[in-house]
């Protein structure tokens, strides 16, 4: 495949990386830098692109690539408000997109059992639940991506809460919870890749439910692998679809 890279940061250049290996080919770099002279002319020969640049800059390449009929994977997380409107745009104009809050296999079952989880406690009323997240300093979203599927994977499978409301530890005031609201904690901690809990207390006792990233290489081979998956499709998917879960 010839892929665009779009975003040229610590997951970009990881898609470079995992991209040669499996026998990919990088057709062109777009980075801030250089993403005001690109047009869609540019990317209209290559077979698929993959996007993890700035929650900010993420629905203008997407555009971009609408308007070159390329099909793109999206990793860039912090801009989900547009959601609706760009599968809208996607299915009436019949173009191919894949997104994901979280390209590691290991969080995609995370995501699976979160749900299972949640709809094993739902009884229990004793408890009461939350989400961590840990990540880098340098993260401009809070809450992460991870974090906000991890809370509608909750809400769906429970009646004690309705919404989530999210706490950015050391950042204005402490965001105390009503009771049907459920609380996702975030930390920004030195270099953290990225570290998920699900929390149910009760009086007597505490289950946690955790995935740790080691590095970024899970987020980055996902990535590439959903590429090769969504390449010759049509339509708007998620991640949770390329997986197939009892
Ligand atoms: N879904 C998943 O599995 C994962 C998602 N992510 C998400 O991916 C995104 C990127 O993460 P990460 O690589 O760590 O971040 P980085 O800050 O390391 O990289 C982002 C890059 O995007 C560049 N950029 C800024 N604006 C544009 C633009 N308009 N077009 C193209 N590139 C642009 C930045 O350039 P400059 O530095 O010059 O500003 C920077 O090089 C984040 O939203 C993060 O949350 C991260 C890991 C996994
Ligand atoms: O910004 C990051 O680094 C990460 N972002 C994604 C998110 O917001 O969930 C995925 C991963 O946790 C790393």
């Amino acid at each position: 495949m010839k892929i665009v890279i779009l975003g040229y940061g610590k997951m970009g250049q990881l898609i470079e990386k995992f991209s040669m290996k499996r026998g990919h080919e990088i057709f062109l770099i777009v980075d801030k830098n250089n993403r005001e002279s690109i047009s869609a002319d540019d990317i209209a020969e290559a077979d698929v692109a993959i996007d993890f640049s700035e929650p900010a800059a993420a629905l203008d390449n997407i555009h971009l690539c609408f308007e070159a009929n390329l099909p793109i994977v999206v990793g860039t997380t912090g801009w989900y408000d547009h959601l609706d409107e760009v599968q809208s745009i996607c299915e009436d104009e019949n173009q191919t997109m894949l997104y994901g809050s979280n390209f590691s296999i290991g969080v995609n079952v995370f995501f699976h059992v979160n749900k299972l989880l949640a709809k094993a406690m739902s009884p229990y009323k004793q408890y009461d639940v939350q989400v961590e997240e840990i990540h880098h300093i340098h993260k401009l979203d809070a809450p992460s991506g991870t974090a906000i599927t991890i809370a509608e994977g909750i809400l769906e499978n429970t009646s004690d809460k309705t919404k989530w409301v999210n706490d950015v530890i050391g950042e204005g005031e402490e965001v105390i919870p009503k009771s049907d609201e459920l609380l996702i904690e975030s930390h920004r901690i030195e270099e953290v890749p990225g570290t998920h809990t699900v929390l149910y207390s009760s009086e007597v006792d505490q289950i946690e439910f955790k995935h740790t990233a080691h590095s970024r290489a899970g987020f980055a081979l996902g990535a590439v692998v959903a590429a090769e998956w969504v390449q010759d499709k049509k339509g708007f998917y998620q991640i949770t679809e390329m997986f197939d879960f009892m």
